[in-house]
């Protein structure tokens, strides 16, 4: 296959070797997939119906290039000395970002300092070059100075990648940051001088000899004690650990670094609020915990969060559907429960966020019993409009997603429509095998009796579910109608009990 011949070739000509998301076109349907090989600095597309074949085709151009002889695969950049530069075919990528970026995450100074000016003024030639820490890197050559200046990054971009002590880790991750336009997820990049990894030299047991081989130490082994497999979700595997100097335990999700796993912490990182589950750092590991993957290309995202009950909303409202009469406990405890959920996604919306996944299995509750809205894998920006596939569905049949969500274009309020499925679930017994009044609910029939009942939450529910976006109301207002149902509630227990 091309991607692992290409990788033998990489390997044995010392060459570095990359695959780089550059996106996708057109709709749904007909959408065509672009992967990019970066081999030593040169790059080399493939478009595919998925991005496999899409990486499929960029390793065949790549190979077939390379057996051309059109370009020296050996050929190193010429360090040191002037440098004309002329491939255009990274010209999209933000290589002084790279290098700010590595110089912030690494305590470096940087500095770009013009070395000469030729041609005349409408024909000018700008030559800088970049200083890192006191030293000189390749100059770059432009028409502009912003051009020179994007050039002499790149060429010190790949010397960096050179040097002994260069670290993957920081280079894969600033790559994931440009595909996917994130320039401020709170990922802990590596320090060098605060390796995350420690390469200790070791013995080779075999023959005594020193090798290059490296062991490595596991930050979350080494910070953690006492883990706890608590549950899998189509991405990675949660673990209960006990932070070994803090002594308090927390929850560990460790997910292969992907686009999904890196817009999760994205979005956790910019969120605080008491209905959300609590994002504290993440980290990357060259392996996963107990994993059984043999991929040594892959990188592990390891999200510190706080720790949760085990049990979700999905369990409690099916603890209650075994319940036999709708009571007035359960009533109070819902609607606690909806005015919960509701702060927390009036907060993501207020941050411009849409979950785009609500759902029972995905509401939390804390230690303290307090509803945390969790699972932020689908969260997308409220400008994104990308079309979104439903993942799984809850139990097999039932789907919280809303009407146009399978579209390109839905905004926050796909959020609210969940949310009125799971009032529904919250006070009335939808239990297996009536789930034909879910698919009811989804065309704003609730049940004959549940106004009766529920006359002020069946008001707001009523709109919640309508199938036109507009005419659902804001979390706001959803709040504030919970509240008045909550004080009614109160109101006629208060009357009922005087009467008895
Ligand atoms: N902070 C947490 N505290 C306690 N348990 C958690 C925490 N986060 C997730 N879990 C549990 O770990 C399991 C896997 O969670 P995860 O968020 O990876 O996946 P999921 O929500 O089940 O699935 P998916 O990502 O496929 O929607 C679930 O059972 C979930 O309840």
């Amino acid at each position: 296959m091309a991607v692992a011949k290409l990788n033998e070739y990489a390997q044995k000509a010392r060459l570095d070797l990359r695959y780089e998301d550059v996106g996708c076109d057109g709709l749904d349907h007909i959408r065509t997939f672009t992967m990019r090989v970066i081999l030593d600095g040169k790059t080399y597309d493939g478009v595919g119906k998925n991005k496999k074949e899409a990486k499929l085709k960029a390793a065949e151009n790549a190979l077939s290039i390379l057996s051309e002889g059109t370009i020296d695969p050996l050929g190193k950049p010429n360090h040191g000395t002037r440098v004309n530069f002329q491939d255009n075919s990274c010209a999209e990528t933000n290589f002084i970002g790279y290098i700010n970026h590595y110089c912030q995450q690494t305590n470096r100074s940087q500095s770009y300092v013009e070395e000469e000016r030729r041609g005349t003024p409408d024909k000018r030639q700008f030559f800088f070059k970049v200083i890192i820490d006191k030293k000189d890197y390749p100059v770059g050559e432009g028409k502009s100075v912003k051009k020179a200046k994007q050039n002499a990054a790149q060429l010190a971009w790949s010397a960096l990648q050179e040097q002994p002590d260069w670290d993957r880790q920081v280079y894969h991750v600033l790559y994931f940051f440009k595909s996917l336009n994130i320039h401020a997820v709170r990922v802990q990049l590596l320090n060098p001088f605060i390796p995350l990894f420690s390469k200790d030299a070791v013995k080779d047991q075999n023959t005594g000899n020193s090798q290059n081989e490296t062991s490595i130490e596991s930050r979350f082994t080494l910070d953690f004690d006492s883990m706890e497999y608590l549950g899998i979700g189509a991405f990675g595997r949660v673990y209960k650990a006990r932070h070994k100097l803090l002594e308090k335990d927390f929850a560990v999700k460790v997910v292969c670094l992907e686009e999904k796993s890196l817009r999760e912490v994205g979005t956790l990182s910019d969120l605080l609020h008491p209905n959300i589950v609590r994002y504290y750092v993440s980290w990357l590991e060259h392996s996963e915990y107990q994993g059984d993957s043999d991929s040594t290309d892959s990188s592990y995202l390891y999200i510190q969060m706080e720790l949760c009950d085990t049990k979700t909303l999905k369990e409690w409202i099916e603890e209650k559907n075994t319940q036999s009469l709708q009571d007035s406990k359960r009533r109070e405890e819902g609607l606690s429960i909806a005015q919960q959920i509701v702060s927390g996604v009036e907060y993501i919306h207020s941050k411009k966020h849409i979950h785009r996944d609500l759902k029972p299995a995905n509401i939390l509750f804390g230690l303290g019993g307090e509803v945390k809205i969790g699972d932020f894998g689908l969260v997308t920006r409220d400008d994104d409009g990308d079309a979104l596939i439903e993942r799984t569905k809850d139990s097999g049949t039932v789907s919280y997603m809303a009407p146009e969500q399978n579209k390109k274009n839905y905004d926050r309020k796909v959020d609210i429509f969940a949310l009125g499925l799971i009032f529904l679930e919250l006070f009335w017994k939808v239990s297996t095998g009536h789930e034909k009044m879910f698919t009811e609910a989804r065309c704003q029939n609730l049940p004959k009796d549940f106004p009766q009942t529920f006359l002020q939450e069946n008001r707001i529910m009523e709109l919640m579910l309508r199938e036109k976006p507009e005419e659902r109301p804001e979390a706001s207002k959803v709040k504030a109608e919970l509240e008045c149902a909550k004080t009614f509630n109160a109101q006629n227990e208060r009357q009922k009990n005087a009467t008895v």
